[in-house]
């Protein structure tokens, strides 16, 4: 078997004795911070939870027996503030907590896009850590209810108690990531490798791949059901099969005649043109200019993201997909889960 490069760290590699009498201020309760803040205080963690007044996800927080504070009020309580609001309004959030930091406090984060784009200049007498799940948040909560971990990064901006990585495993330990398994790695190569991923394949890539396959069977007179279950809903048994035992499980769970024709036809619809594209969509990362462009578009009033997203909520497929899924018995535990968690924004 190859060897991994990298050190792969397990709950045995934390102390908790580097969180447990700590104070953890939750800016945020949506998709990380609802997960973040009751794992940790399931794992026996002091939690303070921090919502702007009037905030619509107060309600949920307080149901889950969680303190809540405003965010000036839960930074200032906290010794580790981890910022869980959405990306782009976090350097306001930042500017109003920022007085709140104590010298030695930490300042974390679930992704690095705004210390490296530069949009959060930090203190000097703070520490600055990420811990990042790699997974939607309700995820890292579901796994963490059925004993299960969530693998997770860590990276260390800014050091200035010499504790930063340790508290950030404990941290890791506490939210359930240690259990999977923790890896350390960079802001830079965090925002790199996230920024790309989501927009090329698990986000950007997948999407336009079930639509643009959906839409050739349907208007090649297909029934939009039959083009519905073969591109979109038996993509989720595909990846299972790949993410329990990568390429070679899947392959050899689907037919020959399956295999065969994926393997000479798949290269032709994700071509040299698309290799090409991906290359663009990196340096377009590297380069800073789509973080320029994503807080542009916040500043104008996100006009494109509004219309983009109109359309994609009504695009055929999901007019097939929402009563078809309600035929189907497995639709019950996904409505459960879906309305037990709290709204994102
Ligand atoms: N979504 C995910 O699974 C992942 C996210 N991350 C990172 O985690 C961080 C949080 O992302 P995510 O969990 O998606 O965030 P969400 O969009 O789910 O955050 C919503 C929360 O932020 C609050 N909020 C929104 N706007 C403001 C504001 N202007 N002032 C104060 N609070 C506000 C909302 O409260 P209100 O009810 O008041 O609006 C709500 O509690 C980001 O850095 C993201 O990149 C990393 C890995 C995966
Ligand atoms: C894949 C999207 C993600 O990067 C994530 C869940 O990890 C995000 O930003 O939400
Ligand atoms: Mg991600
Ligand atoms: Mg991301």
């Amino acid at each position: 078997m190859t060897e991994l490069n990298t050190k792969v760290y397990y709950d045995d590699d934390a102390d908790r004795s580097q969180i447990d009498d700590k104070t953890v201020a939750i800016l945020g309760y949506g998709s990380q911070g609802h997960a973040h803040a009751q794992n940790l205080a399931e794992s026996g963690v002091d939690v303070v939870v921090g919502l702007r007044e009037g905030s619509s996800s107060r309600s949920a927080a307080e149901a889950d027996g969680l303190r809540v504070k405003t965010p000036v009020e839960a930074a200032a309580e906290g010794d580790i503030v981890s910022v869980l609001v959405p990306d782009t309004v976090q350097p306001a959030v930042f500017e109003q907590i920022r007085d709140s930091l104590d010298e030695g406090d930490t300042l974390q984060f679930a992704h690095g896009f705004n210390i490296h784009y530069n949009q959060i200049q930090p203190p000097e007498d703070v520490d600055v850590t990420m811990v990042a799940p790699k997974s939607p948040g309700h995820l890292v909560r579901r796994n963490y209810e059925n004993d299960e971990g969530t693998p997770g990064l860590i990276a260390v901006y800014q050091d200035v108690t010499g504790d930063a990585k340790e508290e950030a495993l404990a941290y890791s330990h506490a939210i359930g990531c240690t259990r999977a398994g923790v890896i350390e790695t960079t802001f830079q190569e965090e925002v790199e490798t996230d920024l790309f991923g989501e927009q090329v394949v698990l986000c950007g890539g997948v999407t336009s791949l079930v639509k643009q396959g959906y839409e050739t069977l349907v208007d090649a007179g297909y029934s939009p059901e039959m083009a519905y279950f073969e591109c979109l809903n038996e993509l989720k048994l595909i990846v299972d099969l790949m993410y329990e035992g990568g390429l070679e499980e899947m392959w050899n769970s689907v037919s020959d005649t399956a295999e065969y024709g994926g393997l000479t036809r798949g290269d032709r619809v994700v071509d040299d043109h698309a290799r090409e594209n991906m290359e663009e969509i990196l340096e377009e990362v590297q380069n800073g200019t789509f973080a320029r462009e994503w807080i542009a578009e916040n500043q104008a009033g996100r006009p494109s993201y509004t219309q983009l997203k109109d359309a994609e909520e009504n695009h055929h497929i999901e007019d097939v997909g929402r009563p078809l899924r309600d035929l189907f018995a497995w639709s019950d535990d996904e409505e459960e889960e879906t309305a037990e968690a709290p709204a994102d924004d």
